[in-house]
């Protein structure tokens, strides 16, 4: 990677960072603003507010780059809707985002509504673990810029994971550039990046792995046969989100495994990019169950891949063939 993408960094980290900290306003005073979407999964005033504020952030900066978010206003335009769309105006206002009217604010989600792969092109969860968000628990803003069908930016916002080393729960920025490395950064606190790393464990009796809260998402009866068979004794880590990539990016868990719950699932590129490159550039590894590395040039899904592996490098190999041999 020659380019810098100096000017991508800042945007994206100041973005995230906006977004990550309304989150952490509408977590604190939860009620029950859900909207169910059409496949049943909850959506909140935060999941459009965080769109909402990045994706207007990227159209300024970079208007030429298509946005693959999660979310779209579609449903927000309907009458039925009109209360909880001026609870995302209200938010926003209070947050002191400048001109957040109705059409505004669907305007700016809509900047999110790219579809298709393009040659260069930024994809968005805007509260990726909504769930864990509503259960006040784990969940983040992620956001990836894909240049050529490869991550060349990935910046992940957890505002519920502490700054590694440290103990307050103030909430923790992270990035990684192709080719540079993964930081973490508080999430308010000034202060110089601090370079993470995965674990060097390369015995599976020593480790321990991570995997989704929800067994909806993750086979959680899969992951503990294949913990047995590895001789993983450790009890699983299981929290929401792309926090999970985070853990092992900053050597707290050696492996995040996310298993088929059913085989016609494919998984969304906005769950993945940023998290992905985070633990790559952390010196580890990531493949989908067949050990196949990938592939974020397919539109919105991983169309070519099922599930996905994360290790720390070391483990790799010999848990895709662990998993080959259990034939799932
Ligand atoms: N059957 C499934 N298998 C894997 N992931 C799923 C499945 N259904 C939903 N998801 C996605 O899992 C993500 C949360 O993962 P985790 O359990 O690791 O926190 C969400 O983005 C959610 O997508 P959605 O936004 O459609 O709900
Ligand atoms: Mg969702
Ligand atoms: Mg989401
Ligand atoms: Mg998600």
């Amino acid at each position: 990677m020659t380019e810098t993408l100096e000017q991508e960094l800042q945007t994206a980290l100041l973005a995230v960072r906006q977004a990550a900290l309304i989150c952490r306003t509408v977590q604190s005073a939860i009620t029950d603003e859900v909207l169910e979407k059409k496949d049943k999964s909850p959506v909140t005033i935060a999941d459009f507010s965080s769109q909402a504020v990045i994706c207007r952030a990227l159209h300024n900066a970079f208007p030429e780059d298509p946005i693959i978010g999660e979310e779209d206003a579609a449903e927000l335009k309907g009458p039925e809707n009109r209360e909880f769309l001026e609870k995302i105006v209200a938010e926003l206002t209070a947050d002191g985002i400048q001109d957040p009217t109705p059409e505004n604010v669907c305007t700016w989600i809509d900047y999110g509504g790219a579809k298709t792969y393009s040659d260069r092109f930024w994809t968005l969860d805007p509260i990726d673990g909504t769930k864990g968000f509503l259960r006040k628990e784990q969940y983040a803003v992620s956001l990836a810029l894909i240049v050529e069908g490869k991550i060349v930016l990935g910046v992940l916002g957890c505002p519920n994971l502490p700054f590694p080393g440290e103990n307050p729960t103030a909430g923790t920025l992270y990035y990684a550039i192709a080719g540079q490395g993964a930081y973490a950064l508080p999430l308010v606190r000034e202060q110089e990046p601090k370079r993470i790393r995965v674990t060097t464990t390369s015995d599976f009796s020593e480790s321990r792995f991570c995997e989704s809260v929800e067994s909806g998402h993750s086979s959680h009866s899969h992951s503990q046969q294949l913990a047995e068979r590895l001789g993983i004794s450790k009890e699983p880590r299981r929290l929401d989100s792309q926090a999970k990539y985070a853990v092992v990016a900053q050597g707290e868990a050696d492996i995040y495994m996310r298993l088929p719950t059913r085989p016609g699932y494919r998984e969304k590129i906005w769950d993945h990019a940023a998290g992905v490159l985070l633990v790559e550039e952390a010196g580890g590894e990531v493949t989908d169950i067949h050990g196949n590395p990938l592939q974020f040039d397919q539109g919105y899904e991983l169309k070519n891949n099922q599930g996905v592996i994360v290790t720390n490098g070391h483990l790799h190999s010999l848990l895709i063939q662990s998993l080959d041999e259990l034939e799932f």
